[in-house]
């Protein structure tokens, strides 16, 4: 753990690596405002806003950290505890002590991967939601409490949770105006809109007596679902519908009451602007002119300016008032990934101003990433990599023995101690060797090493000292000595931007001290099927005419072996409107890349390419090839902040599995090496030759799947050296055949033509997998004896 004391150095400013920015409840305030929590993969990166520093990496967790809340304090006290509750991808759930920087409590086995969580202001309770649907209680005051699954499961998953902060809100709603009472509640959804909503109340519904605390889930559709909790019982209130994007619950600040009354939805916006304009001038006149008041000020003002859908005008709040990393972070949080590219920019220009290099701001902004070496392994470099030193460091020997002036000679020598490994080596006395081990530092005044093996030792001296009789001696200078920067020199350059970084690779970039690494980003990759017919692959009773979904699985499974970030957009029906309004929702889900499969050929239910055609630009939508024919690509513009768009690639594969991950792999694959930055994204093309006739397709060239292996070149003798590579048919090719995609690593390129390739014939092959996993048939003879010469 990295604890960094801001008075001590300059303080780091931090920005989150992307991989799991998006998530709804990765970030989050303490509420007296002194600390600001993001989880960035495993770690929780807890980061002090007064003084743009990061002040510890909370790192207990054993995989990506999915959600952080703090635990809610008293708004005028600073709690010398500070708890933060967070939860993994594995299914555990921790609470920290944020000031001394140390787990106090875990538990394991949570249900499903943890999605959001919210805790109740008594600071008592921890509520969590999951990607199953499940809520949970845990209780943060008992040592031996461990998470209650609460007994109403909602129907989605949960992407956000928020408690109702204010204490009073019964009391409160009870007003005898006799007017209606609401509770008030903020939401804004990855389509870029906020909503603020007056949530009735009314007598038991929600929440049910006694239990004053009401919450509110977003669920993954478009809607909002309002629960009151009460023990280990939920109870459902309205459900809010009006967003078109996935919606987020925002939670709200402390001084915001909870409750406003009578009027509707327009007027309680007003009110609750009103109250943060309030709130700004109350931190402003409190005269903070630095330090957490004026950087919740600046997140207060920047919130109002949010809601009035001014996102520009957010982010000048915030650049203005110095209130940097941790303001965008939450704001992006809550505005999902427009307001970040802007929140982004904005920081970028701001710190350039300030004079401070910070090219991570604007990679982010590209699909390139910040690494440590654990997590490099695959990905590609995006910078050049020198050494900084050489290697070896010093003159190093190459065996066990001992270090010589070699032009002593052979002969009798007393022995010195030689450096311990590790340790700066001394100097060589005249008349003496040292003894040194592979790979130790050779004392000044020798030049070169005797192997053991060409010594005898005598017996030592009356002073114990060791002695040596060199039989063989060195054959000049440099004998068995590896010269400083024999192995890389200072200044070279060791790796290259488009290198990819396999394991040698990684060992090279510690020995040159590269732990941080700029490397090509993760795209982020939607994935969305399509048909009525399609159900999950975990029912196992199929009803008449359903089939299980292959495609979602398979394609997320190839993009992710591409580096991507898959984000599972699940299955949409074949009718019109809920094609649509799941496209819409996924469009803006923040995507980089969309994949949809089934529903692009010429059928009634086939509404993929119309609706990209009306969205966008369709660049192709026919493709002469088999299988694929119906492969359609097109761009569409996605509204960003300060009015510019970024573009959303979308890939309309066919539906039939084969043809979908044949299309993948020739084209959607490049495509995503190229955005993760290989300089070379294409299919590697061999040569084999045919085992078996192929007939030929007169209509549209074939990608034909095949096993390639290793043969003797025919016409050989057996233990000859040579040979080539043989394709052989994966068998029956119809694109519904998944069967034929197995174990294939090869795309056999057929010509359009009529008629049949004789067995024999070489044709070109692109290659689909690694080769290293070839099946080779036959022994393959080793390499012959050179002839003698
Ligand atoms: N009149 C024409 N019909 C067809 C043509 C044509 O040119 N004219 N082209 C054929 C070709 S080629 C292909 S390929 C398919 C592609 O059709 P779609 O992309 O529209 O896909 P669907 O009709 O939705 O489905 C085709 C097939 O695949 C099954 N499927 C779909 N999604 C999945 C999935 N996620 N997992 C497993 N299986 C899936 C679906 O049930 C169908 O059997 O069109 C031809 N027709
Ligand atoms: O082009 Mo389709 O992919 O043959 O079946």
């Amino acid at each position: 753990m990295a604890v960094h004391d801001p008075q001590a150095s300059k303080p780091t400013v931090l920005l989150p690596p992307s991989p799991n920015w998006y998530g709804a409840h990765i970030a989050d305030w303490a509420c007296d405002g002194s600390l600001y929590a993001f989880a960035a993969r495993n770690v929780i990166v807890l980061v002090q806003p007064a003084a743009h520093a990061c002040i510890a990496v909370l790192s207990s967790h054993t995989s990506r950290v999915t959600v952080v809340a703090f635990v809610p304090c008293a708004a005028d006290v600073r709690d010398s505890a500070l708890r933060l509750v967070s939860a993994a991808a594995d299914c555990c759930v921790r609470v920290w002590d944020c000031r001394a920087c140390k787990c106090l409590r875990a538990a394991r086995g949570l249900p499903a991967e943890p999605s959001a969580a919210a805790v109740l202001r008594t600071g008592m309770l921890a509520v969590l939601g999951d990607k199953q649907g499940n809520m949970l209680t845990w209780r943060l005051d008992s040592a031996s409490s461990k998470p209650v699954r609460l007994r109403m499961r909602l129907s989605a998953p949960i992407v956000s949770l928020a408690a109702n902060p204010s204490v009073d809100a019964q009391e409160d709603s009870k007003d005898g105006s006799g007017t209606a009472a609401f509770h008030w509640l903020i939401s804004s959804s990855y389509g870029g809109a906020m909503h603020a909503w007056a949530v009735p109340l009314r007598s038991g519904e929600p929440p049910p007596p006694p239990a004053p605390w009401f919450l509110a889930a977003a669920v993954n559709d478009t809607a909002i679902q309002v629960c009151g909790i009460s023990g280990t019982s939920l109870t459902q209130g309205p459900l809010l519908r009006g967003h078109s994007g996935r919606p987020l619950v925002l939670p709200v600040g402390q001084q915001d009451r909870g409750v406003t009354t009578g009027a509707g939805l327009r007027d309680t916006l007003q009110a609750s602007l009103e109250m943060r304009d309030l709130a700004d001038a109350a931190a402003e006149e409190a005269g903070a002119a630095s330090g957490p008041a004026r950087v919740l000020a600046a997140q207060r003002g920047a919130a109002l300016r949010l809601m009035r859908g001014d996102v520009g005008g957010a982010l000048e709040v915030l650049a203005g008032s110095g209130a940097l990393t941790a303001d965008f972070v939450s704001m992006a949080a809550a505005g999902g990934r427009r307001v970040w590219e802007a929140a982004v920019r904005a920081l970028a220009a701001q710190l350039e101003t300030q004079g401070e290099q910070h090219l991570a701001a604007l990679h982010l902004l590209s699909v390139a990433d910040t690494v440590g070496l654990s997590s490099a392994a695959g990905c590609i470099l995006a910078q050049d990599i020198l050494a900084q030193e050489p290697l070896p460091p010093f003159p190093a020997s190459i065996k066990d023995g001992y270090a010589v002036r070699s032009h002593d000679g052979p002969g009798e020598y007393s022995v010195e101690v030689g450096a311990l490994a590790g340790t700066a080596p001394g100097r060589l006395s005249p008349g003496y060797v040292a003894y040194i081990g592979t790979g130790g530092p050779l004392p000044e005044g020798a030049d070169a090493v005797v192997q053991i093996e060409h010594t005898e030792q005598l017996p030592p001296e009356p002073s114990g000292r060791q002695r040596v009789r060199i039989v063989k001696a060195a054959k000049g200078p440099g004998d068995d000595v590896r010269a400083v920067g024999s192995d890389i020199k200072a200044g070279e350059v060791v790796l290259q931007r488009g290198d990819r970084l396999g394991a040698a690779e990684i060992g090279l970039l510690a020995t040159v001290g590269a732990a941080k690494l700029q490397v090509g980003g993760r795209p982020r990759v939607g994935v969305l099927s399509t048909g009525n017919e399609l159900v999950e692959p975990g029912v196992q009773q199929l009803a008449p005419g359903q089939i299980r979904d292959a495609n979602r699985a398979m394609l997320a499974a190839a993009a992710q072996a591409a580096g991507a970030l898959v984000v599972d957009l699940g299955i949409a029906g074949d009718e019109a409107g809920q094609v649509e309004a799941k496209f819409e929702e996924t469009i803006n889900s923040g995507v980089d890349v969309l994949l949809t499969t089934g529903g692009v050929s010429m059928g009634d239910k086939d509404f993929i390419k119309p609706l990209l055609e009306r969205r966008g630009t369709v660049h192709f939508g026919k493709v002469r090839m088999k299988p694929g024919k119906p492969l359609t690509f097109a761009t569409l513009e996605i509204p960003a902040a300060g009015g510019s768009t970024r573009p959303l690639l979308v890939f309309g594969l066919p539906g039939n599995p084969v043809s979908s991950i044949v299309t993948f792999t020739l084209v959607v694959l490049p495509a995503l090496r190229k955005l993760a930055g290989w300089l070379d994204p294409s299919l590697r093309r061999v040569h084999a030759r045919l085992a078996a006739p192929l007939k030929l397709d007169p209509e549209r060239p074939e990608y034909h799947r095949a096993t390639l292996h290793w043969e003797r070149r025919l016409g050989m003798e057996e233990g000859a050296v040579g040979g080539e590579l043989v394709a052989e048919s994966t068998g029956g090719q119809i694109s519904s055949r998944l069967l034929s995609m197995r174990s294939a690593n090869a795309l056999l390129e057929l010509p359009q033509a009529s008629g049949t390739l004789p067995a024999g014939t070489m044709v070109s092959a692109l290659l689909i997998a690694d080769l290293g996993m070839m099946p080779v048939a036959e022994s393959v003879a080793l390499t012959a004896q050179p002839a003698a010469s």
